[in-house]
């Protein structure tokens, strides 16, 4: 039996970022990343903080755990991580939930190809800025947008850069101009991973937000594009499972 490193499973809860922002979903979040971005939310899922919480699960275990918390109260499951490109085995999780009428969308950075990619329904490759102090591998994700292309996953691919600074907002702009078929987001990066009261949070965030929709508004680069908050964190602050 294949096995996944698993961190976390928790819902129903709204899928707080990007392509279905705001729908309904599971989230599974698999531990280990080839990347160590300067401001990941989720390092715990790298950094060895929580590592005695990694349980080795078959696709069946994962299952099962998301209709013991899940119920019949979901028909979407959000893989994260960590990096879930990493995994192989992440095709026949996706494979048992299809079985079951259940959507699966899937978050990753561009760094892996995986060949279950073109399984996934909502699948957001997020590339990272300067600001992540990690360096894009161009071939890698030239590749990746080519293979999902010839596949004819497009409509089912987004690409979402977070955004700090200036910066980061003309790496974003060359990632559009490289991809223009591909459906196009810009996120608010939270620069406060402290626990701090999520009202305090959520107002720090949006002025972020109201920074970025101007910056994005006065681009003519940038017409075509979305530009979202994290919701989860405007309402949850830095909790995690939710
Ligand atoms: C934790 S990552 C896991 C999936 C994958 N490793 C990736 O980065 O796409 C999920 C999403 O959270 C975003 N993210 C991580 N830290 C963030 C932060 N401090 N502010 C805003 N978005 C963040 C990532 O860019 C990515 O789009
Ligand atoms: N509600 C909620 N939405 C999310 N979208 C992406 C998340 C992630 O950590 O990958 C995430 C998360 O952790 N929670
Ligand atoms: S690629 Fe994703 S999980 Fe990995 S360090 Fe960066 S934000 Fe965190
Ligand atoms: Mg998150």
């Amino acid at each position: 039996m294949n096995k996944l490193p698993v961190l976390e499973i928790f819902g129903p809860t709204i899928q707080g970022e990007g392509m279905v922002i705001g729908r309904k979903t599971m989230f599974v979040r698999t531990a280990g990343c080839d990347y160590s971005c300067a401001w990941c939310d989720s390092a715990f899922t790298w950094d060895g903080s929580a590592k005695e919480d990694i349980v080795k699960m078959t696709s069946e275990e994962v299952f099962n755990r998301l209709k013991e918390i899940g119920g019949d109260q979901f028909d979407h499951v959000t893989i994260s991580g960590g990096n879930p490109a990493l995994l192989q085995h992440v095709g026949e999780l996706i494979d048992l939930l299809h079985s079951y009428d259940i959507e699966v969308a899937l978050e990753t950075q561009g760094s892996r190809w995986q060949d279950w990619f073109v399984e996934v329904d909502d699948l957001t490759i997020s590339p990272k800025p300067p600001s992540s102090k990690m360096k894009t591998n161009w071939t890698m994700l030239d590749d990746i947008l080519a293979q999902l292309e010839k596949h004819s996953r497009l409509p089912h691919t987004s690409l979402k850069v977070v955004v700090f600074d200036d910066n980061d907002m003309d790496y974003a702009t060359n990632v559009h101009n490289r991809y223009p078929e591909v459906p196009f987001f810009l996120q608010v990066g939270n620069d406060n991973l402290e626990a701090v009261a999520p009202n305090e949070l959520a107002g720090h965030l949006l002025s972020k937000y109201e920074w970025l929709i101007e910056q994005v508004m006065n681009s003519s680069a940038l017409n075509d594009v979305r530009v979202l908050p994290q919701i989860h964190t405007l309402v949850w602050g830095n909790k995690r499972g939710v």
